[in-house]
């Protein structure tokens, strides 16, 4: 097993067991809502995980509005920074991003390298996350600054790290998912898998999933490069209205306000959409892989 270094970072994140970075090499493919649906998949997958999402996607934090918690405020307490509670009741889906610290909705960052690497070491070195099984990192599309700073500050104190690569059937998406997967074997990131999104369709009315555009370029990439196919999802109209309106649903027979259950009623009903239905089978393949590679670097 490789040596853990004594850093801010490393103290901060020794309570996580793993740690998921989501990529992707185009933009627009879904790496957000695969992190979202992940995140959503591990909380439901049992009543006590503890799950930690963290958006270092700085020129387009998505991830709040995806959980329901756009507009939250970031507290800083003596211990460091209050991640936001996407199920305040429970306190086991926290959430940070970016976009909790924008003074208004749509405001973009523009930084240099170096402001986005401090920035990523104070996510990792300051936010409160407590005990977590599994931290998923959304990161922005490409490999950007971002990404070098995040290997930079969690290679050398954690090693339980992996990533899933977000790709679209289509011949760009997989040229530029391609670069991503190349940059993994450069940093020496295990790759626990391949996401085929928006491949095929769901009928709104039937839900029969038609292939309308082409299907099985991420498989046919993760079979040709030794990697796990980790499943495909399709272009999925309740997906969207669920992840872009975030709604709130109350939690069955509880005295809480409705505010404070957002997370619990998102995930329950996600679970029922195409997606959440296909996407446990995902998670299913996805932590098979995991232990696999966990195993597999502690015994070298
Ligand atoms: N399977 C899907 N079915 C339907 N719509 C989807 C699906 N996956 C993602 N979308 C929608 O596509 C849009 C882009 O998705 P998302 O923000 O997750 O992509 P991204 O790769 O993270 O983008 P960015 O490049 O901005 O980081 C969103 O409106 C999202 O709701
Ligand atoms: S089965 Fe085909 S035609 Fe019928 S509602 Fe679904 S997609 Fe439309």
């Amino acid at each position: 097993m490789t040596a853990v270094q004594d850093t801010p970072v490393s103290r901060r994140l020794s309570s996580v067991k793993h740690i998921i970075i989501i990529c992707s090499g185009k933009g627009g493919v879904g790496k957000s809502s695969v992190a979202a649906q992940l995140a959503l998949t591990l909380y439901v997958s049992s009543a006590d995980a503890r799950i930690g999402i963290l958006d270092i996607d700085l020129t387009g934090p998505s991830i709040p509005r995806m959980l329901g918690v756009d507009g939250s405020g970031v507290h800083q307490s003596s211990d460091g920074w209050v991640p936001v509670y996407a199920d305040a009741s429970d306190a086991r889906l926290a959430c940070m991003s970016v976009g909790f610290l924008l003074k208004n909705r749509g405001d973009s960052v523009v930084w240099r390298g170096p402001k986005k690497n401090a920035m990523i070491r104070q996510f990792l070195s300051d936010v409160r996350w407590g005990d977590l099984d599994y931290l998923v990192i959304d990161t922005p599309p490409g490999t950007s600054d971002e990404h070098l700073s995040l290997m930079e500050h969690l290679s050398p104190v954690h090693d339980r790290l992996s990533a899933v690569i977000v790709t679209t059937p289509q011949a760009v998406a997989l040229m530029d998912a391609m670069k991503s997967l190349s940059f993994t074997r450069a940093v020496k990131l295990p790759v626990l898998g391949i996401v085929e999104n928006m491949s095929g369709y769901v009928c709104p009315c039937c839900g029969e999933i038609s292939n309308v555009f082409s299907t099985g370029g991420g498989e046919e990439m993760a079979r040709r490069e030794g990697v796990p196919f980790l499943g495909a999802l399709p272009v999925d109209t309740e997906l969207v209205s669920l992840l872009d309106a975030a709604e709130i649903v109350p939690k069955e027979g509880s005295q809480l306000p409705e505010a404070e259950q957002r997370g619990f009623g998102l995930a329950r009903r996600y679970q029922e959409t195409p997606s959440g239905k296909l996407f446990k089978k995902i998670l299913e393949t996805l932590l098979d892989t995991l232990l696999a590679t966990e195993r597999r670097i502690s015994s070298n």
